[in-house]
């Protein structure tokens, strides 16, 4: 990407262009694919039991916010920064990979691009280094 960034709370840079925001088709888009890959997270055994006791529909706004915000579309993202979030749960690299996963496949089955998936999965990739912890 060129052009200015600015760093969202969670230390995602985020281009000044909202063009990877249209190509994932806006916000109702992006919510509809963070609920199935939320729901599909959840019936993996694997990733589940972090799961255990969160508020999955506020968890799934802010994740969707969070979306929004690296594709550099017009949302607010007021939950906290992505080292905070994550701290106290223990994520492995093979969690990390196993979230993306799901999420490619989520964007996968909404008909996103995959090229497009990779523009939104670059953006996320670098947070690695602040939620694996083990
Ligand atoms: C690209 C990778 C990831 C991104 C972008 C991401 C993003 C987020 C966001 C935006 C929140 C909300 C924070 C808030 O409520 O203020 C969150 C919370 C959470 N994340 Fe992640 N996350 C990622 C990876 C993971 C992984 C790999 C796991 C576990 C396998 C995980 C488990 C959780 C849990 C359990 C919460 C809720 C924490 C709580 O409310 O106490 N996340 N994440």
């Amino acid at each position: 990407q060129t052009g200015p960034t600015v760093v969202v709370a969670g230390a995602a840079a985020v281009p000044a262009d909202d063009k990877l925001y249209q190509a994932l088709g806006g916000r109702d888009a992006i919510q509809a694919f963070t609920n199935d890959f939320y729901a599909s997270m959840l019936a993996d055994p694997r990733l589940a039991p972090f799961f255990d006791g969160i508020n999955a529909k506020h968890l799934q706004r802010v994740l969707a916010d969070y979306f929004c915000v690296v594709a550099g579309g017009p949302c607010v993202y007021d939950g906290v920064g992505m080292k905070d979030a994550h701290a106290h749960l223990g994520v492995g690299k093979g969690d990390f990979n196993a979230l993306v996963e799901h999420l490619q496949r989520a964007m996968d089955r909404a008909g996103v691009p995959f090229a497009t998936q990779n523009r939104l999965l670059a953006r996320l990739a670098p947070s690695h280094r602040d939620i694996v912890t083990r």
